[in-house]
């Protein structure tokens, strides 16, 4: 049987606005900035709509170049691409500014999708050399520990993005939703906010399913966006046994098995490649069968690991620390 590539699919968002299912990464390594103009490029030829960026990840810039240049030369308008940018937990308080800066860099007036991207709040702490807008990304004290602003709330961030989206004279935004929101942060912004956030962004894939997250976001008619979908740096994910079996069975690539894995679910996903041949190649959909879904989620099920679980995260529920293993 034929089925469209990855590319092709896409599904609807809770107010209404269409999402391509499969999108760009782009928290390149700060030594590769300059290759993500390129592979954005590389990745619209290739069929791409979506890119998820971030305020924090330092891409912005180079994402804004390749946009411009695939306008100027007619490769797409800016409606046939759906960009997500975030607002970092330094900027807890600052949303409206941290969305113009995103947008200034993106060279564009309005994002398809912006994300909480973290419910935790930083203090600012300058810093004029890798800082970004000279703060710095990832506040420590002289014992490493991170500066958390103690007057933060992580809610109120979500509330002035709320008002943003909720403005009818203010159009910087079509759609806000989470990233890395435990369900019970989530069943508070269901039942203090107005807005329900279209998506929530978290790591997923076979070592880590998120069956109960998925569950709940779907009863709430909110997506789910798999982020690290490879394992993250180097890829590791595309070795676990299961992956490469399926990947022969279905006479596949084993990274369209991971890729296709959450469309197939009806999730959103967005792993990243500077390579523009793997771009290209990334793009092929296969319909796992039910069976094969749930021994998916078996890897994890049992034995879960969480390859982003960095130690400024250790104050949102579920999260550890660094590289540790969730139980
Ligand atoms: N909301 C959040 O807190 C977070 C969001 N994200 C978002 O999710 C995106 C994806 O996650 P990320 O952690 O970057 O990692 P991914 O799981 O997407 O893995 C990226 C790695 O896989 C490699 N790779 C890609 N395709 C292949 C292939 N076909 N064969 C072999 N290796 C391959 C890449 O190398 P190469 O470039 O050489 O191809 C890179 O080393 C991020 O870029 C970011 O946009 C990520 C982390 C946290
Ligand atoms: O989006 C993100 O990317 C980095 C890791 O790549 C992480 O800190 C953040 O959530």
């Amino acid at each position: 049987m034929l089925h469209p590539e990855s590319t092709e699919i896409s599904f609807k968002l809770n107010n209404g606005v269409s999402v391509p299912a499969l999108g760009l990464g782009t928290a390149s390594p700060a030594d590769r900035f300059v290759d993500t103009k390129e592979a954005v490029k590389a990745a619209i030829k290739a069929g791409y709509r979506h890119i998820d960026t971030a305020w924090c990840y330092g891409t912005e810039p180079y994402i804004g170049e390749a946009l411009r240049e695939l306008f100027q030369e007619g490769e797409i308008k800016r409606s046939d691409v759906f960009i997500t940018t975030k607002v970092w937990p330094v900027y807890w308080d600052k949303v409206s500014q941290s969305l113009d800066e995103s947008l200034e860099r993106l060279g564009i007036d309005y994002v398809d999708m912006f994300l909480h991207h973290w419910p935790l709040c930083y203090a600012k702490v300058e810093d004029l050399v890798s800082g970004i807008s000279d703060l710095s990304r990832n506040p420590v004290d002289a014992l490493g520990k991170p500066i958390y602003d103690p007057k933060g709330d992580w809610l109120q961030t979500y509330k002035d993005m709320e008002k943003i989206y909720l403005d009818p004279s203010d159009h910087r935004v079509r759609s806000i939703g989470v990233s890395n929101y435990p369900i019970e942060y989530l069943q508070i912004v269901l039942d203090q906010c107005t807005v329900k956030p279209v998506v929530n962004q978290v790591e997923m894939h076979p070592r880590l399913p998120q069956l109960e997250m998925n569950k709940f976001c779907h009863d709430n008619d909110i997506l789910l966006t798999a982020y690290s979908p490879l394992g993250s740096n180097g890829a590791p994910n595309l070795k676990i046994p299961l992956v490469q079996e399926l990947s022969k069975k279905y006479n596949v690539s084993a990274n369209d098995i991971l890729i296709s894995y959450h469309i197939r679910k009806g999730n959103i996903v967005i792993p990243r490649s500077l390579n523009p041949q793997r771009l290209a190649n990334n793009v092929g959909f296969v319909c796992l069968n039910e069976g094969d879904l749930q021994a998916l989620d078996n890897v994890g099920k049992i034995n879960p690991y969480r390859y982003i679980d960095e130690d400024f995260a250790a104050i949102v529920p579920g999260f550890t620390g660094r590289d540790k293993v969730v139980g």
